[in-house]
């Protein structure tokens, strides 16, 4: 088969209602279920990337010019991996959960309490172009596990993956219940005048606001992925600030930096920033000894238009260029580039870059650049801390994000199978690993009343009695430790469990505690 990807087709507006409709009815036939159906679906998608892998490498090269290594590491592989990770964890995933105590207490023991896992039904993937493979077929990995029906719109950005990514759906996995739609803003359109059991979003705030606007009309439950002005911490204590430079450098190149989760600027200790420009420099000659531009590893920027908008960035700061600076439109290419900034006003800091470029913004204290994070954006996709242990749980602990690496570039991004995701207006919800599986799952919580249990159970039937009700409440009334200032009040209950405990604060502990004491004895009353 041809490596060579179709001519870009956007579907049909008048055919979209008949996909979604044609979606929506496969999920009523509750074929899916199965989980033996759902398994079977992932094996057809991981053999369905194994065997279009050549097409879709190429299809890589020619939207982003991302290299072979970048294509299998961080989209093909990845979705493959995803794919055999949630078939050895769907069984347990999907199974009902029991419930008893501390959920069920003691009294209610008798009403058989489970949560069951449902599918929520037919589902709309919305995908971005910087991951065009990883980003639209991971979260289809979820849908699928969950047991949805999915229909999934690649972006437009990317036409050879969006066509190659359609044969490989519709010709692989189970007919009309994954089905892809290519198209724009007009198709995106058609498919939200839809109805969803759950959108699940990635791209850009502005958009997915969209979206999320669109979904509230009719109560449909949406994930946004959507990006932020993400920023790196260097203090004094950083300890190897070589290493910091490389970490950091190795987020802004992987992709060209078309990377949500990347650093957008960097506040450092002012005294570092000679030195840690210098290591810049050398980890850039480490990753590019014949230079950026002619190496095979760096992507392109994916069109014109982000071009422009990465290169406005640089061209409307009032910071120094500082390492990098080339740029070429004719070939989509921009240099990874440092640009020293000292306000944060800078165009630098006030956008999200989306490229290989980021700011190096000078600090005094780290009081100065807490307050400056907070300011640029409160709720980023990502932070990064390169600090000592107290400096990076204090940047932690005061300044939220979507996840957070210390010592590093985006890792906390980059294992297929923790949670990701954004917080506030950097997104809503997370997937990867079991993650997924919950992002299309409705768990729901079933009783089971047994009919002999009736007369154990009248107090709920008028008419009402008093008595009933208060031996409930001895029953499943628990005394308040504490008082009214909220202080825990020391009685003789509290001493008769520390005593019991041996002052373990849980039965666990106290477990343990008891243990350690009779080894003890019996040691000694052995001792030789
Ligand atoms: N949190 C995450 O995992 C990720 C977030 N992003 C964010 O996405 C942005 C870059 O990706 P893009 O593809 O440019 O995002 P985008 O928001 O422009 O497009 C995303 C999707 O929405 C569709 N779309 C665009 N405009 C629309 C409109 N007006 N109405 C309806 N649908 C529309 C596109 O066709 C595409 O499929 C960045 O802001 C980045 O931070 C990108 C990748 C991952
Ligand atoms: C080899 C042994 C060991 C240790 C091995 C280790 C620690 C290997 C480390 C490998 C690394 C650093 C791999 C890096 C991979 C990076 C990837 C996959 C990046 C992915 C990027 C993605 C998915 C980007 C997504 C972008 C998104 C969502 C966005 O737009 O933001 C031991 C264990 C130490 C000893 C045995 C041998």
């Amino acid at each position: 088969m041809t490596t060579k990807a179709p001519e870009f087709q956007a579907t049909a507006l008048e055919a979209i209602p008949k996909i979604a409709s044609l979606a929506r009815g496969q999920f009523r036939t509750h074929k899916t279920k199965n989980i033996e159906w759902r398994k079977t679906q992932l094996r057809k998608l991981y053999w369905a990337l194994e065997d279009f892998k050549p097409q879709l490498v190429e299809a890589l090269k020619s939207d982003l010019g991302k290299s072979s290594f970048e294509a299998l590491l961080t989209e093909v592989d990845w979705v493959k991996k995803d794919c055999m990770w949630m078939l050895d964890h769907l069984d347990s995933f999907a199974k009902d959960q029991k419930l008893g105590s501390p959920d069920v207490p003691a009294t209610y023991s008798i009403m058989n309490f489970r949560v069951k896992k449902e599918p929520l039904g037919t589902v709309l993937i919305i995908g971005p172009y910087n991951y065009p493979i990883q980003l639209l077929l991971c979260p289809l990995v979820g849908a699928i596990a969950a047991g949805c029906t999915a229909v999934l719109k690649p972006s437009e950005l990317t036409p050879a993956c969006a066509m190659w990514t359609k044969e490989l759906i519709e010709k692989r996995l189970d007919s009309g219940s994954f089905a892809v739609v290519n198209g724009a803003i007009p198709e995106t359109n058609a498919l939200m005048a839809e109805k969803w059991d759950k959108i699940f979003f990635t791209g850009s705030a502005q958009v997915g606001s969209i979206i999320a606007q669109k979904a509230a009309q009719t109560l449909t439950p949406v994930v946004l992925e959507l990006g932020g002005k993400n920023p790196a911490f260097i203090t004094k204590n950083c300890g190897n600030l070589a290493l910091a430079a490389r970490r950091l450098l190795w987020g802004k190149t992987q992709n060209a930096g078309q990377v949500c989760m990347s650093q957008n600027y960097v506040l450092i200790d002012k005294d570092l920033v000679p030195t840690f420009i210098e290591f810049l420099k050398v980890a850039y000659k480490d990753m590019f000894p014949n230079g950026a531009k002619a190496s095979p590893d760096l992507s392109r920027i994916v069109n014109k238009r982000h071009f422009q908008r990465i290169k406005k960035m640089l061209d409307d700061t009032q910071g120094k260029i500082v390492m990098g600076g080339e740029l070429d439109e004719s070939e989509l290419y921009i240099e990874p580039t440092a640009v020293l900034v000292n306000s944060v006003n800078d165009s630098m800091m006030q956008e999200e870059s989306f490229g290989p470029i980021f700011s190096i913004y000078p600090v005094n204290t780290l009081d100065e650049a807490l307050n400056i994070a907070n300011l640029i954006h409160k709720t980023p996709l990502s932070l990064f801390t390169f600090g000592n242990k107290a400096e990076n749980n204090r940047i932690l602990n005061e300044m939220t994000s979507g996840g957070a690496t210390i010592n590093d570039g985006f890792f906390h991004g980059a294992v297929n199978t923790v949670p990701f995701g954004g917080v506030g207006d950097s997104g809503w919800g997370a997937y990867r690993g079991k993650a997924s599986f919950d992002s299309f799952t409705h768990f729901r919580t079933i009783a089971e009343t047994p009919g002999w249990a009736e007369k154990l159970i009248r107090v709920r039937y008028m008419p009402y009695d008093f008595k009933a009700l208060a031996f409930l409440n001895r029953l499943t009334e628990k005394k308040p430790n504490f008082d009214r200032s909220g202080k825990v009040v020391k009685g003789f209950g509290y001493w008769v469990k520390f005593l019991f405990g041996l002052g373990g604060k849980s039965a666990k502990g106290a477990f343990l505690r008891w243990l350690v004491v009779l080894v003890a004895h019996y040691m000694y009353t052995n001792r030789s």
